[in-house]
């Protein structure tokens, strides 16, 4: 379901994110070439192709089952976890073939965090949740180190000021938001160079959700950012670049501003302005 529907140039520029600035070269953090999905017979995703620049957000929107999220997990090999799930095609991360025969998929999703549609933290203290990537991936070296990881990536999920206090307690008994916050600080407690959001706030309220999209805006300046979107809106707020599937296929992808405002592709002005969905 479409939670809202937009004129195609009813968006302000005050709504709109900045584009990316132009005339510079651009730095492509993901490359994907000929990306087909396949679940058993059936083909979910038909030889996608797309381009992702470094320090910004892509966002990727299109009605239910167009395979927005499939493509999403081809970027840290979720889709590997998925027994009938078979993935054709090139993808690069930073210039290397995630999918090479020499490719830890445990490295990649260290390297290419997700925060999933609900927050899911360990049954484990809020302190333990973020120290838990860095302590199996080794980046600490004392005890010392640790708590300064913890400590930092609370701070840049802007959530430290809200759990100083109880570094110990659960991180199931924070609120929805404050618990997605966790698992933005637990993604970037290992440094990643990407971080995927699968509707990441759609189980949350307004206010929540206002603040996860601030929290992204800020996160862009040093992160690329793929988030996989129902709601235009958000998607018009906090991304640079948006990328609009149908049925398997990419029909479109171009600046925010773009896609919302002068979409090349019909399908795309048909469901921007909430025609189908
Ligand atoms: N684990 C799976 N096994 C079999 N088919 C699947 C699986 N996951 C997704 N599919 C199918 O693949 C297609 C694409 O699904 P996907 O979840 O990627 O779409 P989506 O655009 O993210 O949808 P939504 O917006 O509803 O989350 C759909 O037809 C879906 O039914």
């Amino acid at each position: 379901m479409v939670d809202f529907s937009i004129e195609p140039g009813a968006l302000n520029s005050s709504l709109a994110a900045p584009a990316l600035p132009t005339g510079q070269p651009v730095d492509y953090k993901i490359t994907a070439r000929n990306v087909s999905v396949f679940y058993g017979e059936k083909q979910a995703l038909f030889s996608v192709g797309i381009d992702i620049p470094d320090r910004s957000v892509m966002a990727f929107i299109g009605p239910s089952g167009c395979g927005k999220s499939t493509f999403l997990r081809c970027f840290n090999r979720m889709n590997d976890t998925i027994a009938s799930a078979r993935v054709k095609g090139e993808i690069l991360v930073q210039g290397k073939n995630i999918y090479g025969p020499d490719v830890d998929p445990v490295q990649v999703r260290a390297r290419v965090g997700m925060v999933f549609q609900k927050p899911n933290p360990f049954p484990k203290t809020i302190f333990e949740n973020v120290a838990y990537g860095p302590r199996i991936h080794g980046l600490a070296k004392s005890k010392g180190d640790l708590e300064e990881i913890v400590v930092k990536s609370l701070q840049r999920a802007g959530l430290f000021n809200e759990v100083k206090d109880r570094l110990d307690g659960e991180g199931t008994g924070l609120s929805g938001g404050q618990q997605q916050r966790l698992c933005i600080a637990r993604a970037i407690a290992v440094s990643p160079e990407v971080i995927l959001m699968d509707e990441p706030c759609s189980a949350l309220d307004p206010i929540a959700t206002a603040k996860i999209e601030e929290l992204i805006d800020e996160l862009r300046e040093n992160y690329c950012i793929v988030i996989v979107t129902h709601n235009m809106q958000q998607a018009a707020r906090v991304s640079q670049r948006t990328a609009f599937f149908h049925l398997g296929y990419l029909v479109e992808e171009d600046t925010t501003d773009q896609i919302f405002m002068n979409p090349k592709d019909k399908r795309t002005q048909d469901y921007i302005t909430g025609r189908f969905g």
